[in-house]
C-alpha cells in the first residue's frame, strides 16, 4: 500500500514478472485484501510519508498480521527519520529505496514469500492436490506457486529437468489451471515420431499430399486449437521441423502439407526436454531462435534426491493409490525401507519411486514392505570409527532384539517380557529395525493385525 504513482509503477513491474498484485491505497483497503485472501501474502509497503499518524496506522496493521513478510519501499530522505528507521528495522523483512530496482525487488519479494511460507499455519498454501502433484518441500511449494502464476499468462513455457521429475505433469497442471482448461490438452513426444511422419503429425496434410494420404488430416497443432500443446523431448525435433515450429510460434498460422492456404490456430505451446538445449545449440542440433521463442518462461522440477523430505509422502501416496486397486495384506513400509528410500539417489526420479513401490507391493509377503521388496540394498553396518552415538544405540537395540527373538523362538510376547517392554513397543522396534520374523510364529503376525 502507499503512494499512488509509485504504487502503480511497482504494481506494473511486478505484474510483468507474474506476481499476483493487489493495490491498496490506504490501511482499510490493505486490511480488506488481507482478510479476503486465504493464501499466504507477501506485501510491499511504500513509506513515502513520515507523518506519525500514518506510521502508527501502518504499525497497527503489521501488528495484526505478523505472518506477512513485508518489504518497505522508501524515499532515501525518509531514512533520515529515526521513527521510520526503527519501524523498518523492527517489522520489515528488508527495504528498498526509490527509484526502485525491479530485479532486486523481485529477488527480495521471492525471499520474503519463502519466509511467509515458513510461518504459514497451512504447510501447503498453494494446493498441490489441485495440481495433481505430491510433495510439500519448500522447493515444491515454490514450483506450485510458479505453476499458478504461469498458468495465468499465455506465453510459451520450457520445462527442463531430469527424466521422471514430472515435466509432463507440470504441463498438464499449467493447462488445468489456465483459462484454456476447457480446451484440449494434447501431448506429443517429438523423439518418438518417425522422421517421415513428423510434418504431417504436427501440421496435418491435404488429401493426396503424398502417397497414402487418402484424405485430409488435421495435425496435432490444429487439433489443439483453443487448448494447450505439450511438445515433449523438443530437443529431438529435426532441424527442418524446428523452422516450421518457429514460424508457427511467430505468426500462429499452420500450412497443412500439400496446401498453400494458411490456417490460423490459437494454441499455447509448452515444451519439455531432459537434454541441455544450450549445449545442443552449440553443437548445431537446436536452433537458438527457437530456443529463445520457447524459453519465455522456464520451470525446472528438482530431482528427487534434492527434495528427500518428499520421498515418504510420495511413497505413501502411491502405496495408498495402488492398494485400492488390488486387495493386499501389506500395510505400509518398515522403518528401514523408509530410511533406505531417503538415502537412495533416485536416478529415475518419481517414475522410479512409483515402479519400486508397485514392485514391492507385489513382492512383499509380510505386513510391512522391506528394503528387498523395493529392490534396495540393505544398509551396510558403518565401519569402525564412523558410528555416531545414535547409530551405536540403534545397533545395540537391534542386536538385543534379534538375540531375544531367536532365544524365544520368535514369540514376541516372551521377548517383550524378557526385554521389559510392552508388546506394542516391541512390534514398533521390530518394524523400525526391519527385523525379519518367520511368518506364523506369533498369532498377531499370522493374522496380519496390528498389535
Ligand atoms: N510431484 C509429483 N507428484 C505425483 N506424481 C508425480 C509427480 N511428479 C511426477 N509424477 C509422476 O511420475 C511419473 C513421471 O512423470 P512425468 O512423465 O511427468 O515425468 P517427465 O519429467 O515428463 O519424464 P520424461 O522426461 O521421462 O518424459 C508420472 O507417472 C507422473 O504422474
Amino acid at each position: 500500500m502507499g503512494c499512488e504513482s509509485h504504487g502503480y509503477d511497482i504494481a506494473e513491474a511486478l505484474e510483468n514478472a507474474l506476481w499476483n498484485v493487489r493495490h491498496a491505497r490506504n490501511q482499510q483497503e490493505a486490511s480488506s485484501i488481507i482478510e479476503n485472501d486465504g493464501r499466504s501474502l507477501t506485501a510491499i509497503a511504500i513509506i513515502n510519508n513520515t507523518d506519525s499518524r500514518q506510521l502508527e496506522d501502518l504499525q497497527g496493521l503489521i501488528d495484526m498480521h505478523p505472518e506477512i513478510a513485508l518489504l518497505a519501499v522508501v524515499d532515501p530522505s525518509s531514512l533520515q527519520v529515526e521513527r521510520v528507521r526503527r519501524l523498518i528495522h523492527q517489522y520489515f523483512f528488508a527495504f528498498l529505496t526509490l527509484p526502485l530496482d525491479p530485479i532486486k525487488a523481485q529477488h527480495l519479494l521471492e525471499a520474503a514469500w519463502e519466509m511467509t511460507l515458513l510461518s504459514s499455519p497451512s504447510p501447503n498454501p498453494f494446493r498441490d492436490e489441485d495440481l495433481g502433484m505430491v510433495g510439500s518441500s519448500p522447493v515444491m511449494q515454490s514450483l506450485y506457486r510458479s505453476i499458478y502464476r504461469i498458468a495465468k499468462v499465455d506465453a510459451p513455457v520450457l520445462v527442463t529437468g531430469e527424466s521422471g521429475t514430472g515435466k509432463e505433469l507440470i504441463a498438464r497442471a499449467i493447462h488445468d489451471q489456465s483459462p484454456r482448461r476447457n480446451g484440449p490438452f494434447n501431448a506429443i513426444n517429438c523423439g518418438a515420431l518417425p522422421p517421415g511422419l513428423i510434418q504431417s503429425e504436427l501440421f496435418g496434410h491435404e488429401k493426396g499430399a503424398f502417397t497414402g494420404a487418402g484424405q485430409r488430416k488435421f495435425g496435432i497443432i490444429e487439433s489443439t486449437s483453443g487448448g494447450t500443446l505439450f511438445l515433449d523431448e523438443i530437443g529431438d525435433l529435426p532441424l527442418d521441423m524446428q523452422v516450421s515450429l518457429l514460424r508457427f510460434l511467430e505468426n500462429n498460422h499452420v500450412f497443412r502439407l500439400g496446401s498453400l492456404k494458411e490456417v490460423k490456430v490459437d494454441v499455447r505451446v509448452l515444451a519439455a526436454t531432459h537434454v541441455n538445449l544450450e549445449a545442443a545449440i552449440e553443437h548445431g542440433t537446436f536452433r537458438e531462435d527457437l530456443y529463445h521463442r520457447l524459453n519465455v518462461l522456464q520451470l525446472t522440477p528438482p530431482p528427487l534426491r534434492e527434495r528427500r523430505e518428499d520421498i515418504e509422502e510420495i511413497a505413501n501416496f502411491f502405496f495408498k493409490k495402488y492398494r485400492t486397486e488390488k486387495a493386499t495384506k501389506v500395510k505400509g513400509f518398515n522403518q528401514e525401507s523408509l530410511l533406505l528410500m531417503r538415502q537412495h539417489s533416485w536416478p529415475g526420479n518419481i517414475r522410479e519411486l512409483i515402479n519400486r513401490v508397485r514392485r514391492a507391493m507385489v513382492m512383499c509377503d509380510q505386513r510391512l514392505i522391506r528394503p528387498e521388496d523395493l529392490g534396495l540394498e540393505r544398509r551396510q553396518s558403518p565401519s569402525r570409527g564412523q558410528v555416531t552415538l545414535e547409530q551405536a544405540r540403534d545397533l545395540a537395540e537391534q542386536s538385543a532384539i534379534r538375540a531375544s527373538l531367536a532365544r524365544n523362538k520368535y514369540q514376541v510376547q516372551h521377548s517383550a517380557c524378557e526385554l521389559d517392554v510392552s508388546r506394542a513397543t516391541l512390534y514398533r522396534l521390530i518394524e523400525k529395525h526391519g527385523i525379519d520374523r518367520p511368518l506364523g510364529k506369533d498369532p498377531q503376525i499370522a493374522r496380519g493385525t496390528t498389535p
